[in-house]
């Protein structure tokens, strides 16, 4: 049921008013393999959950008596206005969430004036992705680089004859991070769906895994082949399979370094796309992007999914943030489920969050009217939070506004 709301904020759907429910409500529109392939982090789970709970050692400190009935939440992001300093991060294989797929998302976004981040490991090709948003958000690619530059070489030229922004290097992922509940339920995409960006390149399969992660299935199913394949490195070993594209065949890219892939990434993508790197996590990282001239970074650990104990991407934001000293942009992602934490984010020096599992969830709930709910629901309580934090200005949001407490219940200034 959607009902006019009468504080100005919008019409709500009275079944989901947060994040939360919205989580809720997906849990049980997905089947078992996909909901654990959407919601699982690696191994314990721990750093998925403390991205989410690092939030939580922050409060806000409010301002009164300033004049809030004229709030502003829009930020420019290449060249484009987005209606907030929120996007819907890259997430692969949104087709197993529901039928609306990559074009439910992308449709969302161009309807709320949100930037949108497709994945390399998509159900829907880039062209329909971009056909649909008519460059009306930006959007961006998000790229695992290939060993093998050819596949690279040619999604980069699709992307950029798309009219696509800007490519997000995924740096986290050399290796896919254990996922056991992937691997129990040897997860698999179902065969009416394709990674669709490369489905022309697929071979006849002769291997019929299209899981991301199941080391040993892959093991005993691929096999040895020339060495001019792409492949996976298992230990020593690499392995160069056909059949269908497949992270494991044709993805993980152990080689993957400064030096020798971002200088040809930015040839590659030079000068209609920006190249910037996902998944850093480190002050030291950071000053290697800006030494490589990489246009922005994203401060990111996938969502938990890679390497766990990873520290939170919000407790690695102020040191990342510190040594760019705002020679190129900083966003990050991991655990933003409610408007304030954007608030925090931004207070602690990001210039833009990327949310990921609440589009999967928005998604699974209602398609395409799902994920404009969830847009909907963190981008009203962004400006909400704003107007009773006593901001009108996206970039006067500051560490002013923000205390620490600590475990004892200890309260410090920033
Ligand atoms: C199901 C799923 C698939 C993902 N696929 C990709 C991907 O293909 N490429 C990538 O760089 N990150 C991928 N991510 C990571 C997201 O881009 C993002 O970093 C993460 O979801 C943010 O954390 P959140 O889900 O807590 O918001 C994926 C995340 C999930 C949950
Ligand atoms: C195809 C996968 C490797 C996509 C991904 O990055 C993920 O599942 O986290």
């Amino acid at each position: 049921m959607v009902v006019r709301n009468v504080d100005g904020v919008g019409d709500h759907d009275l079944n989901c008013l947060s994040i939360e429910e919205l989580e809720r409500h997906a849990y049980n529109m997905m089947d078992k393999q996909t909901r654990d392939y959407y919601n699982e982090g690696a191994d314990s789970g721990s750093t998925l959950r403390e991205n989410i709970e690092a939030y939580r050692k922050y409060r806000i400190r409010p301002r009164v008596l300033r004049d809030v009935s004229k709030i502003n939440t829009e930020v420019k992001l290449f060249g484009h206005t987005n209606t907030a300093p929120i996007g819907v991060a890259p997430t692969a294989m949104q087709r197993l969430a529901h039928s609306d797929g990559e074009l439910g998302t992308a449709r969302a976004c161009r309807n709320m004036g949100i930037a949108m981040g497709l994945s390399s490991f998509a159900t829907t090709t880039l062209e329909d992705v971009a056909a649909e948003c008519a460059g009306e958000v930006p959007n961006v690619l998000q790229l695992y680089l290939f060993e093998e530059r050819e596949h690279s070489k040619k999604l980069i030229a699709r992307a950029k004859k798309a009219g696509f922004k800007a490519v997000f290097l995924t740096v986290d992922t050399p290796f896919l991070g254990r996922r056991n509940l992937e691997i129990r339920n040897q997860f698999k995409l179902p065969p009416h769906f394709k990674i669709a960006n490369f489905a022309e390149e697929e071979e006849p399969a002769l291997a019929d895994e299209t899981t991301p992660n199941a080391p040993n299935q892959s093991r005993t199913r691929q096999k040895a082949k020339s060495s001019s394949k792409p492949g996976y490195h298992d230990g020593e070993k690499r392995v160069y399979p056909t059949g269908p594209i497949t992270f494991h065949s044709h993805a993980a890219n152990p080689t993957l370094c400064w030096e020798k892939d971002i200088e040809w990434l930015k040839e590659e993508c030079c000068p209609e796309m920006e190249v910037w790197v996902k998944g850093i996590a480190t002050a030291e990282d950071a000053l290697l992007a800006v030494h490589h001239n990489v246009r922005g970074i994203v401060v990111s650990n996938h969502g938990g999914r890679q390497l766990n104990g990873a520290l939170a991407t919000l407790d690695a934001l102020p040191e990342v943030v510190e040594a760019v000293q705002g020679k190129i942009p900083v966003h990050v992602d991991g655990g933003i489920r409610h408007g304030t934490d954007v608030f925090k984010a931004l207070a602690l020096g990001a210039d833009f969050v990327w949310v990921g599992r609440p589009a999967l969830w928005g998604l699974a709930y209602k398609g395409q009217a799902g994920v404009e709910l969830m847009l909907k629901l963190i981008s009203d309580e962004f400006k909400l939070c704003m107007g009773l934090a006593g901001v009108i200005k996206v970039e006067d949001i500051s560490k002013d506004y923000l205390v620490k407490v600590d475990r004892s219940g200890f309260v410090s200034r920033l």
